[in-house]
């Protein structure tokens, strides 16, 4: 599902170069769920950036099902993003939209016709159904990362990219939300990739490899 070779990312701060990622290599099969931990700084988010094709690796190679990254336009990197469901540290609901409106947002714009299907299996097991008709702002940070969560799945993508928030969540809603996501993920057969700063959520996952000094360790 995914395979990446061989990467390498440089990024300029202040007057030096800094090599992010060494020679990074990850392969993913179809299902499978995956953690990545490490040290924050490590280049976990950028990592996932670049599955995304938010970013471009300054050499080696991408492929996400079958597909190579490399040499895309950003236009076909846009179409591609909308096969996948990202959810970002910032979890950027829509302010003016109901909970449903940003959930089926995605699902809308992708021309799908099963809102019952994503009410019954997303919405239903995210606990989303009694803030159905509220706004983000009358949200905690819990309830938005859990709409997050549901508008990425909404249009049902087969791979997941998932960065964990840690800006404004404690860490016992961030880890409760985290595991329920990952088990929903199991449920519906997803492939997943998960930065995670969380043993307890990492553990429920089927693989966790460590970033360090640039390149993916067990
Ligand atoms: N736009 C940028 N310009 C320059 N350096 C950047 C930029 N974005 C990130 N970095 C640097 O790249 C490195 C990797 O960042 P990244 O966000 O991928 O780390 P991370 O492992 O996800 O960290 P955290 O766990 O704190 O989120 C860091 O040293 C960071 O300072």
């Amino acid at each position: 599902m995914i395979k990446v070779h061989q990467v390498n990312l440089f990024r300029t701060q202040g007057r030096s170069q800094r090599q992010i990622l060494d020679h990074c290599d990850l392969k993913v099969s179809r299902g499978e769920r995956v953690a990545i931990m490490g040290e924050s700084g490590a280049g976990k988010s950028t990592l996932l950036h670049l599955i995304a094709g938010l970013e471009r690796p300054d050499s080696g190679h991408i492929e996400v099902n079958g597909d190579t990254l490399e040499g895309r336009t950003a236009a076909q990197l846009c179409q591609y993003r909308k096969r996948i469901g990202l959810v970002f540290q910032q979890f950027n609901l829509l302010p003016t939209l109901t909970v449903a409106d940003n959930v089926l947002f995605q699902h809308r714009l992708n021309h799908l016709n099963d809102e019952q299907g994503v009410i019954d299996t997303i919405a239903g097991p995210l606990g989303l159904i009694p803030l159905w008709e509220l706004y983000p702002d009358q949200l905690s940070g819990g309830e938005q990362q859990r709409v997050a969560i549901a508008r990425a799945l909404a249009h049902h993508p087969k791979l997941i990219l998932a960065d964990e928030p840690t800006g404004n969540l404690d860490e016992h809603t961030g880890d409760e939300v985290m595991a329920l996501f990952a088990q929903l993920t199991r449920q519906l057969g997803l492939t997943l990739v998960m930065v995670t700063h969380s043993r307890r959520v990492a553990a429920t996952l089927e693989r966790t490899l460590h970033l360090r000094e640039g390149r993916l360790h067990d």
